[in-house]
């Protein structure tokens, strides 16, 4: 993949920043206020009554702050927490382990649930409903199951893609929360309570700045934070204000909507090899050189949201707004 800044997935110079970055309590997690507000009431309902939360999935495009929310709610239930993800489970044993060992009301976080594959989801489905494991014992006419009871545990699992889940799985979740592209507004709040963790001095002008640049996700508005306060350092006193935002994410090629050199390659592909589309996803994939689950997880979402293409049963179609955008002209108008 190429090293894209505006890229939302996860990438290694983040890792040292993100632990410091990340907000501990709900109060502390800026925006997504519906979700906030529905867990925060499921939380103290479930401390009165002194037991575990039902089990959460948490859904939306990468560095929307799933991660986070579940070591929050992990932190104000007072509970342990175990992390781990749906492709790190390879065998139904691995999931056994992992789920005898936790404590009561402890909270299980798997990250890419999606991935999990089916004879490990199998267990959790007793697991979840009736914190129980059924083990098979011995083999053929002879082989039995016992069932092991588990401690009562809250399940939360992650996704960027809620349709790839079976029914079964899905419908075993008691809340589901769906995360939201940020607006300006609360980007510009988690940049201002970076630049504070970060010790770096920013105006609003320059948060904002950067928070219009960071399509609607954390991860992106801290990682461009990051680089914007090098700029500042090296090029000015350090101080982040307007200016030096605008010529910092200029030099770094994010233009004034958040798009890099990659979403115009796509958008001119579609525009200029392929009249505007319909193109299908895999010749877009081979066009641009990235995978095509890349461009859906990744890339595509971000476009879809500003309205820059659309999706239909035959490809992807440019829209009016993308060619306005990159200052086009439609040929047939
Ligand atoms: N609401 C928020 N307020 C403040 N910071 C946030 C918020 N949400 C996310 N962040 C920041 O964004 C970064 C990325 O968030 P997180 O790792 O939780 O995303 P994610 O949804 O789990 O992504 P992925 O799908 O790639 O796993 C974190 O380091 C955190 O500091
Ligand atoms: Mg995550």
């Amino acid at each position: 993949m190429e090293d894209r800044i505006v890229a939302s997935n996860l990438k290694y110079e983040d890792l040292d920043i993100e632990g410091s970055l990340r907000p501990k309590t709900l109060s502390e997690y800026i925006g997504q206020r519906e979700v906030k507000e529905k867990l925060d009431i499921f939380i103290k309902a479930a401390k009165n009554r002194r037991e575990s939360l039902d089990h959460v999935l948490l859904y939306g495009p990468p560095g929307l702050g799933k991660t986070t929310l579940a070591s929050i709610i992990a932190n104000e239930m007072g509970a342990g927490l175990r992390i781990t993800s749906g492709p790190a489970i390879e065998k139904a044993g691995d999931l056994a382990a992992i789920l005898t060992n936790l404590g009561e009301n402890d909270v299980l976080f798997i990250d890419e649930i999606h991935r999990i594959n089916r004879s490990v989801e199998e267990i959790l489905y007793p697991a979840m409903e009736d914190f129980a494991l059924d083990i098979i014992i011995g083999k053929g006419p002879s082989a039995r199951s016992i069932r092991i009871d588990l401690p009562k545990f809250t399940l939360i699992g992650a996704t960027t893609r809620a349709g790839m889940l079976t029914s079964p799985l899905r419908d075993r979740f008691g809340v589901i929360c769906r995360l939201e592209y940020y607006n300006v507004e609360d980007l510009t709040q988690i940049i201002i309570r970076s630049s504070k963790i970060l010790k770096t001095e920013i105006t609003l002008e320059g948060a904002t700045e950067i928070a219009k640049r960071s399509r609607g996700t954390p991860r992106i508005a801290n990682r461009l934070l990051k680089r914007v306060r090098d700029f500042a350092e090296v090029k000015g006193d350090g101080v982040i204000n307007y200016e030096i935002a605008v010529q910092a994410l200029n030099l770094l090629d994010v233009d004034e909507l958040g798009l890099d050199n990659l979403d115009r390659k796509m958008l001119l592909t579609i525009i200029n090899k392929f009249g505007g589309g319909p193109v299908g996803l895999d010749t877009l994939s081979y066009c641009v050189g990235e995978s095509s689950d890349t461009i859906e997880d990744v890339y595509e979402p971000y476009l879809l949201q500003i309205g820059f293409i659309s999706r239909t049963p035959r490809g992807r179609i440019a829209t009016e707004a993308a060619y306005k955008h990159l200052n086009l002209k439609k040929n047939n108008e």
